[in-house]
């Protein structure tokens, strides 16, 4: 048995690199970036005209010229053109390059246009008003997205600006999630008296959805030369087993052993900790083996407190945590780690996590009604109202 601190430092210590691959950057949204995005070119590229109405050349607002011969039309997307005599001006319109000899705009409000001439209204304009000028947002070569960034919305116009049609993200892992046990039914069956519908392969399987990778699942009945036929092909064929049940002390509990006899290296099994205790973790060198205890709750907090950080490791990420403050007196006396549920609110711009206690790790239904886990350390039997532990969130 180990303690919370230690497991978590043993699954830190096995992360794995699963590569990279290039995907299409629209389907790289939720994806981690891994590359640098660089300007290809100035932002904007060109001096840009941000109004639509008349660009003049200023020295000759400066010199009391108000009226300007419209000598051309300038349209966004249309190769640049001169301004011929500086005393004329050109119509220009927003997202236009702004045309050669000329340095200012004025915009259509402050213009009357009659007979080819256009007037200025206004008594005062600024050298250069009314354009975005080349490369004020950004030069060639400037860093734009850094990478191991979370790709979202955001970064998704950068990339099309830039010409990013593929970006180099990081590869997912190939991941098998295992349910096991005799007493569990499919979604769509009617379960018999002495049965459930298995839920904890689809509570994973959407843990991983959030952070984007795949999965596939299977339903191994508990029969030891089944589970070790087909685990012995999954630990070649994956690079993550997520199991949930059989991994604690009943005569039908197999997995510990199926591991040891297939070679799979027990890195450690039992935690001290509340729900959650019989998780095993072990390894090959292809493939990581988390057997998360079968009580509901016990899985769902396991993944989210070892599987999670061990991915963001794995894929370059930093682990950060997160506090709030107790929000009840709770006390705990038995010496393990207590991950108590708890409801958030915001106070006064502090994260507050209020106890709500359900009927232990196999009421499932409880989690619906939380949306974290407070970490309580084993170190202490009363946890005051006011103090603040880490939480793992999961919503
Ligand atoms: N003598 C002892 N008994 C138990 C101990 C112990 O230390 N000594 N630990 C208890 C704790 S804590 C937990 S947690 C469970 C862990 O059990 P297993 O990992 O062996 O899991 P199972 O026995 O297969 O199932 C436990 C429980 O969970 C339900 N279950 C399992 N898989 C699913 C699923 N996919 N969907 C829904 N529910 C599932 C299963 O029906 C059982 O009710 O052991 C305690 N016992
Ligand atoms: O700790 Mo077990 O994980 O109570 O259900
Ligand atoms: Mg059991």
């Amino acid at each position: 048995m180990i303690s919370v601190e230690k497991a978590l430092e043993t699954v830190l210590n096995s992360s794995r690199y699963f590569g990279l691959e290039e995907v299409p950057f629209i389907k790289s949204v939720g994806r981690i970036l891994k590359e640098d995005i660089l300007a290809d070119r100035d932002f904007p590229p060109f001096n840009r005209v941000s109004m639509d109405g008349i660009a003049i050349d200023y020295t000759s607002f400066k010199n009391g010229q108000r009226a300007f011969n419209i000598e051309g039309i300038q349209a966004a997307g249309s190769e640049q053109i001169s301004l011929n005599n500086s005393g004329n001006c050109i119509e220009v319109m927003t997202g236009a390059v702004l045309p050669n000899n000329t340095n200012t705009v004025i915009r259509y409000e402050d213009v009357t246009i009659t007979n080819g001439v256009a007037t200025i209204t206004v008594d005062a304009i600024n050298d250069a008003q009314n354009v975005h000028a080349k490369g004020k947002d950004g030069k060639i070569g400037d860093l734009l997205i850094e990478q191991n960034t979370k790709i979202s919305a955001a970064e998704i116009g950068v990339l099309a600006t830039v010409g990013k049609s593929f970006v180099k993200v990081a590869k997912q892992p190939k991941v098998m999630i295992v349910s096991t046990g005799d007493e569990l039914v499919g979604v769509d069956e009617i379960p018999l008296a002495h049965q459930i519908r298995r839920s904890n392969v689809f509570t994973l399987v959407s843990l991983l959805e959030r952070l984007n990778i795949p999965s596939e699942t299977a339903h191994i009945t508990d029969d030891k030369p089944v589970l070790k036929s087909k685990i012995e092909n999954y630990l070649q064929e994956y690079d993550v087993l997520l199991f949930s049940g059989a991994v604690s002390k009943g005569k039908y509990d197999f997995l510990p052993e199926v591991f040891d006899e297939l070679g799979v290296e027990k890195l450690f099994h039992k935690i001290t900790q509340r729900p959650g205790k019989p998780f095993f973790y072990g390894k090959t060198d292809e493939c990581n083996v988390f057997g998360f205890p079968g009580n509901p709750i016990s899985t769902f907090v396991n993944c989210l407190a070892y599987f999670y950080p061990w991915y963001h490791k794995s894929i370059g990420l930093e682990v950060v945590e997160e506090t709030a403050i107790l929000n009840a007196d709770v006390i705990f006396k038995p010496n393990l780690t207590y991950f108590l549920q708890v409801k958030l609110s915001y106070r006064f711009g502090h994260l507050i996590a209020t106890p709500i206690t359900g009927n232990g790790s196999g009421d499932l239904a409880s989690l619906v009604k939380t949306d974290a886990f407070i970490q309580l350390p084993n170190d202490k039997v009363e946890f005051k109202k006011g103090e603040v532990f880490p939480i793992i969130r999961y919503r």
